[in-house]
């Protein structure tokens, strides 16, 4: 249905434009479901629609599916995946900020979807997160030097409260193809979560 490789920047964009609103109602209706209190009838309603919204969009199947899409200039396109797609409301939204060759961040607010503990994200989500800044910093914004996490530690230090977090990842060292990387995550009380990852930048 959509070749990215033929794609202009153009075009790109303005199918993103038609699906980021798409991901985002349906992460919205996520978290209207987990704060809803109503009667039968109103719950009945809300799933009717939702059915057929889903029937909807099932009767226009795509004829592939893409995790990550490179255009022709090279830029890198999350369609799909779980990290940070552009189409997947199970996606954090994750909005990565290069803050240099060798580091990121990112501020993103996670609410009740994501919750673990009461009150709290979930720890496997922490780690998603982390795991997706390391490897989008170890990647270096490049096909050639794409790589996949190898081994990653985290300490958790304290519980990650729901809200406003503050996530920062940075290269420490390179060995070959080995790239040694570190990053945390913190909420508005400070540091919760540190990672240490080895990434290993995938053979061409
Ligand atoms: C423009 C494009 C931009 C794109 C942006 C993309 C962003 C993406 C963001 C994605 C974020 C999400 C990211 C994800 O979720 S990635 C998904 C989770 N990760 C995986 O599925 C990886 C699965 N494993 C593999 O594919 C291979 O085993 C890899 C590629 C890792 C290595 O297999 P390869 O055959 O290549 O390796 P080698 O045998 O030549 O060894 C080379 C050296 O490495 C050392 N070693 C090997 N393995 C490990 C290990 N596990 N821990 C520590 N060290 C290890 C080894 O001892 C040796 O060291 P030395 O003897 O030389 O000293």
């Amino acid at each position: 249905m959509w070749d990215f490789a033929e794609m202009s920047s153009d075009e790109v964009a303005s199918l993103r434009a038609r699906y980021e609103p798409l991901t985002q109602s349906i992460r919205e209706l996520i978290d209207a479901a987990l704060h809803v209190d109503a009667d039968n009838q109103v719950v009945d309603q809300a799933k009717a629609q939702i059915d057929a919204a889903a029937e909807l969009l099932r009767a226009h199947p795509a004829s592939t599916r893409q995790g990550m899409a490179l255009t022709p200039e090279g830029e890198s396109i999350p369609w799909d995946n779980l990290g940070n797609g552009i189409r997947n409301p199970l996606a954090p939204p994750l909005v990565v900020e290069h803050t240099g060759p060798t580091s990121a961040r990112i501020d993103v607010e996670l609410g009740a979807a994501y919750e673990g503990p009461p009150g709290h994200v979930h720890g496997g989500y922490c780690a998603l997160v982390l795991d997706q800044i390391l490897g989008e910093v170890a990647s270096r914004g490049s096909i050639e030097t794409v790589a996949a996490t190898g081994t990653i530690s985290l300490r958790y230090l304290r519980p990650t409260k729901l809200g406003r977090l503050h996530v920062e990842a940075e290269i420490q060292r390179t060995e070959g193809r080995k790239i040694f990387i570190t990053g945390h995550i913190a909420d508005e009380d400070g540091t919760t979560v540190t990672a240490e990852g080895l990434f290993i930048v995938l053979r061409q």
